[in-house]
Order: C-alpha cells, then structure tokens, then sequence
C-alpha cells in the first residue's frame, strides 16, 4: 500500500459514509447515486465477499465470521477500503462508502488513517421492515446471511454496535436522517437532497 498520505484530507473529496441497518436499502440507493453523482462506490461487504469468493485463507475466515452474522476485524475492512480509495484516489469525484463504520471505533479509525467524512446517510427502517426485506431478498441472493437466525445476529449487532455511529457524527452535524418507508424514487429524492446540500 503506498503512502498513506496521499490519500489524506483534501485528496479525498466528498467521502460519504452510507451506515444503516441490513436490509435497509443501502445497495438499491448506493447504485442510484452512483448512476447520478458518478462517486466511487465502495461496499465493505461487498469487498469482503469478493475476498471470501477469492478462496484465500483470510477469505475462509472472513466467510466463517459472516456466516454467524458478527463483524470482522477492523483493520482487514479498513485495509481493503484503504487500498480501493488509494486506487481510485487521483480521478475520483467522491466515495461513497457503503456499510461502513459498523462501530464507533470503525469511524475512529477511518478518521485517523484516511479523513473526517463530511456526510453520513442514514436510512431510518423499522426491524419489520428489514427482516422482511432481507428475507425476500434471501430467496435470490445465494447470500449465507440471508436467512432467518443470521438476519436476527445482524439485526442485534445492528442496534447494539451501529446505532452509536449514528449518534457519534449526530454530535459533529453531518447526518442526514432518511426516512425508509416509501418507493425507492422517493427515499432516493431525500438522498440526493442531502448530497445536493454538500456543494
Ligand atoms: N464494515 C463492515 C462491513 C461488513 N462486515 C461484515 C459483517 C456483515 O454482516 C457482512 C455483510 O456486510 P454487508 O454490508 O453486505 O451487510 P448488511 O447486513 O448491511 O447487508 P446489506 O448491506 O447487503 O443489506 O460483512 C463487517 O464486519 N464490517
Ligand atoms: N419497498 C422497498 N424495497 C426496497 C427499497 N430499497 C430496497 N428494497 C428492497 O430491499 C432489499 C434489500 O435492499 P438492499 O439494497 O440490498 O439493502 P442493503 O442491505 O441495505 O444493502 C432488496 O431486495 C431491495 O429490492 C425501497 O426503498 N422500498
Ligand atoms: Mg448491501
């Protein structure tokens, strides 16, 4: 990995941090995004399942972590994000990391090894309606955390270790609070109002 410094503060631009529940829709408003503001779209999950797809042997840890629906160590996440932004760092217009931080400790790391984010997107969904919504998803994804026990680790990880990361940049004034519950066109309105208060 090259120098970490390259990377840092006003070299990257616009680093949104995307943190909500499973099943939330996330993803769904990450491509959204993507296809209007052309950032950099990092998913740490789907970083981590591409290094479980690899067949290395960290991804063979990886794979047993994710299956009981708990958190992987913070610095392999971190790496792997580390060196995607670093690769992309020179002709990206902004990142867009998705699914990250899971914990406190994650956006403490973050801050001190890459920068301060300047937006966090919340999307605001009932557990309702993230189990439902992961479970229908569950019949198509071939994902092995798409099932019901794993779905209720992940929600209970959920509350207990990420909803601090709400209040923690609640306290700094870069959440945006997104309200879940209607078509994907109009939680994705409430996003790109949000991004749009950035320029
Ligand atoms: N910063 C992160 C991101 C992910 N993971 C692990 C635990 C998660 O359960 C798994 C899958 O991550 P996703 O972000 O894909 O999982 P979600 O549960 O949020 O599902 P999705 O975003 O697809 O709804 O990877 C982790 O340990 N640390
Ligand atoms: N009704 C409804 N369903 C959605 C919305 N956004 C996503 N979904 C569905 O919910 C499931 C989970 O969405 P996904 O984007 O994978 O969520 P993530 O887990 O937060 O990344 C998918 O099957 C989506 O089709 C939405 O705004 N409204
Ligand atoms: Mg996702």
């Amino acid at each position: 990995i090259p120098p970490l410094d390259r990377c840092h503060c006003n070299k990257i631009i616009n680093v949104i941090h995307f943190t909500c529940g499973p099943g939330s829709g996330k993803g769904t408003q990450c491509e959204k995004v993507v296809a209007k503001y052309g950032f950099t779209h990092l998913s740490s999950g789907d970083l981590l399942r591409a290094e479980v797809s690899s067949g290395s042997e960290r991804g063979k840890q990886l794979a047993a972590i994710m299956e009981k629906g708990e958190l992987v160590p913070l610095d392999t996440v971190l790496d792997m994000i580390k060196e995607a932004m670093i690769a992309k760092a020179d002709t990206s217009k902004g990142f867009l990391i998705d699914g990250y931080p899971r914990e406190v400790r994650q956006g403490e790391e973050f801050e001190k090894k890459i920068g301060a984010p300047s937006l966090l997107l919340y999307i605001d969904a009932k557990a309702e309606t993230m189990v439902k919504r992961l479970m229908k998803r569950g019949e198509t994804s071939g994902r092995t955390d798409d099932n019901e026990e794993t779905i209720k680790k992940r929600l209970d990880l959920y509350y207990k270790a990420t909803e601090p990361v709400i209040a923690f940049y609640e306290g700094r004034g870069i959440v945006r609070k997104i309200d879940s519950e209607g078509s994907v066109d109009q939680v994705f309105s409430q996003v790109a109002k949000a991004i749009d208060s950035l320029k």
